[in-house]
């Protein structure tokens, strides 16, 4: 219900005023019933709006304030709401109000959606500066209301920026453009039925009219005009009509008629004081006079007419002062507003470049931690791998024992001690007997397992300082420090037992593994070369005395 009753209220607001004041009454009362604050709001701009048709600004202001507190209303009715007060402000010569409601306005225009809303934003922009005569102002802000008309493809709204656009030229005294944005906006409106625009438009035919001096055809267009004006209410146009009339009835020198029309507009209560409708209307006057040959009127007329100009010319000294302090209040704001933000982007980038040089940090040290592991993996394995061809290259693969060039040399350091510590040592060189036998009949990977087997025998019975190799095929060499030849003796005995506990689930039961022992002592200054030859000589008897025996050089 409250909802029909705006929609009824914005139609009465431009066709039927009678009907429009009754609403708002009737609104006014039931405000209570009203579901949201945005709906008061809408209900406050047609309230305002209607005071403004009727050039009641006091009235016209505090509905808009009032909105202007109410919370959780949206943009675009805040922005309607702060181009109304603007024009409010401006008829009530409170310029920096006007002004600084009208750049608030401005502000909000680009951040909405509604493009009719940024249309009327824009035109009524436009409007002010032609108050405030800043024509190029006017003219900016009326091409972008046409263009958005144009990009809305609403006929309507291109017909009245049209008008706009020529009457700023009109004002600028262009006369060649006004001439021909008129014709276009004449062209464009004819057929819309737009009443303000065929108002505007018959005004203009009865000026150009008049000043050919066609005064019929200049009264008859003045007339359809006014009739025109009449229906939208809106006062400032009904008053420009009564003007023209009264000058055409001057210049026809009906001055009745004249002056009628001119009590008319001077008598109209809500005439603008120091407004350029009151300043004709009173020119008109000291002429009526004049040519009423009443030049004592005509004079008071003409000292009423000089004070209207000095307060207008004051009015508009105070108009371009204030629009002057508030464009560069705004310059100003807007000024600081990009340092802030120039600041935040600052902030932002140097935070970024933060984050970035952080997760650079992040993805060097996970680099660096991902090379070293490499280095230490690479390191670990060419370690490894060096002791690895260390172990090949002094390990005997078969056996696990030392291989011959290995167990030689740690052989020499026995001797080499022995010699600093003036002590003894003993060589042992034994081979297997009959080995090829085992090869021969029970296979050559059986060999291997003897061998094998034998090797860990000799190792069980060694204490850490032995040195034990093997010197070739199943040939092997032990060297034990500090021993003498009866220790050497009491080493094999043990290592005999060992070979005959060699389980012999792999060999034939009458399989023994025996082998033929040489050793040599050194007990006085024999060198290792020596001692080995001399074991080795020991073992060859052995071998010749039947095997499986000791024999000690
Ligand atoms: N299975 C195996 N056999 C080997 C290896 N090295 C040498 N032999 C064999 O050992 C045998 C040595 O034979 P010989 O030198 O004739 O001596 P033997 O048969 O042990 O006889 P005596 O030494 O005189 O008691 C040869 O048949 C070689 O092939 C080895 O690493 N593994």
């Amino acid at each position: 219900n409250i909802e029909e009753n705006l929609a009824q209220l914005r139609e009465s607001n431009t066709y039927d005023s009678e009907k429009a004041f009754q609403l708002i009454q009737d609104l006014q009362e039931r405000l209570d019933e009203f579901v949201s604050n945005e709906q008061k709001a809408q209900f406050y701009i047609q309230k305002s709006y209607f005071y403004i048709l009727k050039s009641e600004n006091q009235k016209a202001k505090r509905p808009l304030e009032l909105l202007l507190q109410l919370p959780g209303v949206s943009e675009d009715t805040r922005l309607a709401a702060y181009s109304l007060l603007s024009q409010v402000f401006m008829s009530l010569n409170q310029y920096q109000d006007a002004f600084n409601h009208l750049f608030e306005a401005l502000s909000i225009v680009p951040k909405i959606s509604d493009e009719a809303l940024q249309f009327n934003s824009y035109y009524a922009a436009a409007n002010v500066f032609v108050e405030l005569e800043a024509y190029d102002e006017a003219l900016e802000y009326a091409l972008k209301a046409r263009d958005i008309a144009l990009a809305m493809n609403d006929n309507p709204d291109q017909c009245y920026s049209k008008a706009l656009i020529a009457n700023i030229f009109l004002f600028q005294n262009s006369q060649h453009d006004h001439e021909d944005r008129l014709k276009e906006a004449i062209d464009f409106c004819k057929g819309l039925n737009l009443t303000v625009v065929d108002a505007y438009l018959y005004k203009n035919l009865a000026l150009n009219y008049f000043n050919h001096e066609q005064l019929e055809q200049s009264e008859l267009a003045y007339n359809t005009a006014l009739k025109k004006s009449a229906e939208t209410g809106y006062l400032p146009e009904i008053l420009q009509m009564k003007l023209g009339l009264a000058r055409i009835y001057l210049r026809k020198g009906e001055l009745e008629k004249a002056k009628a029309n001119i009590d008319e507009i001077l008598q109209e209560p809500a005439l603008q004081e120091a407004g350029m409708n009151r300043k004709e209307a009173t020119e008109l006057l000291a002429k009526y006079y004049e040519m009423n040959e009443s030049y004592v009127e005509a004079y008071d007329a003409l000292s009423m007419l000089a004070e209207i100009q000095d307060k207008m010319l004051t009015l508009q000294a105070n108009k371009n002062l204030a629009y002057q302090k508030v464009k560069y209040a705004h310059l100003d704001q807007n000024a600081q507003i990009q340092i802030l933000d120039h600041k935040n982007k600052l902030l932002e980038l140097t935070h970024q470049v933060e984050e970035q040089s952080k997760r650079n940090f992040q993805l060097l040290s996970v680099i660096v931690l991902i090379l070293l592991s490499g280095i230490s993996l690479w390191l670990w394995r060419v370690k490894k791998q060096k002791e690895r061809y260390q172990r090949l290259s002094q390990i005997d693969d078969l056996t696990n024992t030392l291989n011959r060039r290995y167990a030689l040399k740690l052989a020499h350091e026995v001797h080499h001690e022995s010699l600093i510590n003036k002590s003894h040592y003993c060589v042992i060189i034994f081979d297997l007997d009959y080995f090829k036998t085992v090869n021969d009949k029970y296979g050559h990977a059986m060999g291997d397992w003897v061998l094998t087997k034998v090797s860990q025998c000799v190792k069980e019975q060694m204490r850490a300082v032995d040195v034990f190799g093997r010197l070739g095929g199943e040939e092997f060499i032990v060297v034990l420090p500090q021993c003498n030849s009866a220790d050497a003796k009491k080493f094999i005995e043990r290592c005999v037992k060992c070979f005959k506990d060699i389980e012999h689930a792999k060999l034939p039961d009458d399989f023994e593994i025996t082998a033929s022992f040489g050793v040599a002592a050194k007990t006085n200054g024999e060198s290792l070369e020596e001692l080995i030859i001399e074991a080795d000589n020991a073992m060859y008897k052995a071998k010749r005395n039947g095997r499986n025996q000791i024999q000690i050089y």
